[in-house]
């Protein structure tokens, strides 16, 4: 199912949640809608499944191929639906929790018991859980819930399936497993899916498209390489990682000052490199005041010699440090491995 968003503004009262949204999703895509708390992903998402309406002051209209389903009750949509805390019904079993959605079809559409058996019996295969058929969801670990929800959402064959935050009452390395496990079931299936998060690795890591979304309204939208690699303002590149920012005349040594005097560049951790202070590219000297060897960078946090206040962090592997025998309190230079994506216009 295609989808298409239109304009569209949404207030809670007098205020604007979302502000000229426009969006355009492709069949079989996921997309992530990406933002800070509050930004208005879940209002997006709910509108998208009629959850929440248009009213008289709203504006705009969401589309699924071609048609306004703006009006359209959540049970003409043929949404799957997978919230963070999506409570399974604690009485049911596994079983009856994904036979559910097929045993209230209207009886004409209904399919028969031996169906809908061996249906939940398929579904449960593919979120690699046969065997748990009679167990009941407090017998479930968290991960394992959440894909009983999927499997549940999926029963009833969606055209779109729309999940908020899935995996974010989850612990991090079971986030981890969950979503490569999402991302190519998705695949698999070819369903158009709408992914809310505020957690950007994720966002990165399964989407095919990616949407900044920022007080209600959008900053970018682009594949995650593009978000990550070309964003298109400071909104976006802080979003996305840690940052590291720079007065053109720290960089630039003089080139050109006139013209470019207020320009800031914006570079990412792994883009700088800790040289021996002499070293002639070494744009800054600092002092190494923190090293954090845990995890699978080491991150360096360094301090200006001329300014004690402004920070800098560089990232790099174990390798390179080992090689570089950097310790806490070394007097260095920083290097940039890379500018060219990162310059911006004055006044940013
Ligand atoms: N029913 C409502 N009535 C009034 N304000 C609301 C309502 N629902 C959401 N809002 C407000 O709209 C804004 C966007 O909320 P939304 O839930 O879409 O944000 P979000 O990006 O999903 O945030 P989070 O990551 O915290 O869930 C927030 O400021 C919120 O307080």
């Amino acid at each position: 199912m295609k989808i298409e968003v239109k304009e569209l503004t949404k207030y809670f009262g007098e205020f604007k949640a979302l502000e000229n949204v426009n969006l355009d999703i492709v069949e079989g895509e996921l997309l992530a809608l990406l933002g800070p708390s509050g930004s208005g992903k879940t209002t997006l998402l709910r509108m998208i499944a009629g959850l929440e309406t248009v009213d008289n002051i709203d504006k705009g209209e969401i589309l699924f191929n071609n048609i306004d389903v703006s009006k359209k009750d959540i049970k003409d949509r043929d949404i799957g639906f997978v919230f963070q805390h999506y409570a399974l019904f604690r009485h049911m079993t596994v079983f009856e929790n994904i036979a559910f959605g097929l045993r209230i079809k209207p009886k004409k559409e209904r399919l028969s018991n031996r169906e809908i058996e061996q249906k939940v019996i398929n579904l449960l295969k593919l979120i690699q859980l046969d065997g748990f058929t009679s167990r009941f969801p407090w017998q479930l670990s968290g991960g394992q819930r959440q894909r009983v929800a999927l499997a549940r959402a999926l029963a009833v064959e969606p055209k779109v399936l729309l999940l908020d935050e899935p995996f974010g009452a989850l612990d991090a390395k079971v986030r981890a497993d969950l979503r490569r496990w999402l991302k190519e079931l998705q695949e698999e299936l070819g369903i158009t899916t709408i992914l809310v998060t505020h957690d950007q690795e994720e966002a990165l890591e399964v989407a095919n498209r990616v949407v900044v979304i920022n007080r209600g309204k959008i900053e970018q939208i682009g594949t995650p390489e593009e978000v990550f690699h070309n964003p298109k303002n400071e909104f976006v590149i802080n979003f996305l990682g840690n940052v590291n920012l720079f007065h053109a005349r720290e960089i630039e040594n003089s080139a050109n000052l006139e013209d470019t005097q207020d320009n800031k560049y914006l570079i990412r951790p792994h883009e700088l490199e800790v040289v021996n202070i002499n070293d002639d590219e070494a744009i800054i000297h600092a002092k190494v005041k923190y090293i954090q060897l845990a995890g699978s960078f080491v991150k360096v946090e360094l301090i200006y010699l001329n300014d004690e206040k402004r920070v800098i962090l560089v990232e790099m592997s174990h390798y390179e440090f080992s090689d570089k025998n950097i310790k806490k309190g070394d007097i260095v230079g920083v290097r940039t491995r890379k500018l060219r994506s990162f310059e911006y216009g004055a006044g940013i």
